[in-house]
């Protein structure tokens, strides 16, 4: 039994899991063992709420750690076998710094705090973005980690002065259950400060930027053992000293490698908060195209390469709910799908990854101003907003998909995987489907959580790689299948997607 920890930006869940045989005549996968499937159980749920300070917005890590403990005491006095081994993963970019005593320095940034607002233009001048995606093959995003120290170099941050070494998120929390510190390779690729080919932090760009590479350690491969838990954490919580494991930390990275795919040429969308669609590649694509098209290609399991593009996702739609939710509207999110279903198709059309929506006070009003301002029909209730956010949503998806097979220049994919929480969102599934004219295969739900376990199984050899993992989770979990409808409809909606979105660029 293994015990996963996978914090997502709005809420954080700790999940065990059992590798089972399985009775005889159930399918199942077994290599050179019995078949088997693994078994998840929530034992734990808690909100991962970013707290305001002045004008900056910050995650609230202590609680983060203390939610973990309850996770590990939960497990441990759950009755079950002894855990063999435990892991952390989180979203990405984000960090601590600590000291040269192992403080920690402060609440890290959340990641859509505006403290790093046109640094990445600012860096650009600095190093042209040719080059830094040459070396880290990374998208540009403004929050990367690279415009968050940049920015504190900036305001001459004290924190940065002081800080001895740079922890990203699932890092720093492991670094506070065990006392060691190790840097995992597929959260540091996020950074933009790693170079893809080497697996190196790139010293030449810190030196331009004016960042002591002291601060970084050399990242480790996804499945590297990372100590256990400290003789502190085991007697505050009275358990015995837990394994810990550095599995794909980037919760992204556990999500792909939980993709039920029997085939190795895949597509994948990682749908939660964002939308992360894309394929598994050998090697990195440092190609112009893929520079102009802003993809990225963060570190994967197993040495892989995750190429994708970030697509601004669910969060569209979490930001409409909070916003009515504090005008008293209290809508839930499945009487929002709801509404959105008896709404009237293609009313008018968003760019999800307009900047515009990355971080607004009142994100309907914002979808209204972007209808407005390019001329299109205004829509006015929650239904018309959710049902322009989740068709315009699966557009950009095709967009994306087609991209990323042009990139990668083999067969077309024969559908989409969809995992994440995401999917619970079965219009947005449908849509999808309607939008790519191919199935879509929706599930595991858990998609992060289930990578993490699975690849504690596979570092400690009990599952022996990624295809038997994928094949076992294949097994294990329910998939839905979505076969795309109103074949017409959609097609002549893409066109017209793609026209509003050129209009609203010039
Ligand atoms: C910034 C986002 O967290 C990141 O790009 C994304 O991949 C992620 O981590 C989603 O949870």
């Amino acid at each position: 039994m293994v015990l996963a920890f996978d914090l997502g930006a709005s809420s954080g869940r700790a999940v065990i899991g059992k590798l089972e045989p399985l009775g005889d005549g159930e399918g199942g996968v077994g290599g050179a063992t019995a078949p088997r499937r693994l078994t998840v159980e929530e034992i734990h749920r808690f909100p991962n709420d970013p707290v305001q300070v002045g004008q900056h917005l910050h995650w609230d890590i202590l609680r983060l750690l203390h939610e973990i403990k309850q996770g590990i005491v939960k497990a441990a006095h759950a009755g079950h076998h002894a855990i063999e081994s435990l892991a952390i993963d989180s979203w990405a970019v984000d960090f601590g710094l600590v000291d040269a005593s192992g403080q920690l320095l402060g609440n890290p940034y959340h990641y859509r705090d505006h403290h790093t607002e046109g640094v990445m233009e600012e860096v650009s001048s600095l190093i042209s973005r040719e080059e830094l995606f040459a070396s880290t093959g990374i998208q540009f995003l403004p929050f990367n980690t690279i415009y968050q120290l940049y920015a504190l170099k900036k305001q001459e941050s004290l924190q940065l002065q002081q800080a001895d070494k740079l922890l990203m998120i699932p890092d720093l929390l492991r670094y506070f259950l065990t006392g060691l510190m190790l840097s995992e390779g597929t959260n540091a690729s996020t950074t933009q400060l790693l170079n893809a080919r080497t697996g190196k932090w790139d010293t030449a760009l810190l030196e331009q930027l004016r960042v002591p590479a002291s601060l970084l350690l050399p990242p480790s491969a996804a499945g590297t053992s990372a100590g256990s838990l400290s003789a502190e954490v085991c007697a505050e919580l009275g358990v015995p000293a837990i394994p810990v494991i550095a599995v794909g930390e980037h919760d992204t990275a556990s999500a792909v490698a939980a993709v039920p795919a029997a085939e190795e040429h895949f597509a994948y969308l990682s749908c939660g908060t964002w939308s992360l669609l894309g394929t598994e590649v050998k090697e990195p694509v440092l190609t112009k195209q893929a520079l102009d098209w802003n993809f990225t290609n963060e570190g994967g399991v197993n040495g892989t390469f995750r190429l994708l593009r970030n697509i601004m996702g669910l969060w569209l739609v979490q930001e409409c709910k909070r916003t009515w939710d504090k005008e008293g509207l209290g809508l839930t999110f499945p009487q929002l799908v709801e509404l959105a279903e008896q709404a009237k198709p293609f009313a008018a059309f968003i760019d999800p990854d307009d900047a515009g929506f990355l971080n607004p006070v009142h994100m309907p009003e914002q979808v209204q101003a972007y209808c407005s301002r390019t001329g299109q029909y205004v829509p006015q209730t929650p239904g018309e907003i959710i049902r322009i956010v989740l068709e315009s949503l699966s557009l950009q998806y095709r967009v994306v998909l087609e991209r990323t097979e042009s990139l990668v220049g083999k067969q077309r994919f024969s559908g989409l995987h969809m995992v994440g929480g995401g999917i619970n969102n079965k219009l947005l599934c449908q849509f999808t489907a309607n939008a790519i004219g191919r199935p879509v295969w929706a599930g595991p739900v858990e998609g992060s959580a289930i990578g993490n376990l699975v690849v504690q199984y596979m570092a400690l050899g009990h599952i022996s790689g990624i295809q038997e993992a994928r094949d076992i989770i294949r097994h294990s979990f329910p998939i839905d299948t979505y076969r795309p409808e109103d074949g017409q409809e959609w097609e002549q909606a893409f066109v017209t997607f793609q026209e509003v979105i050129q209009k609203a660029l010039f």
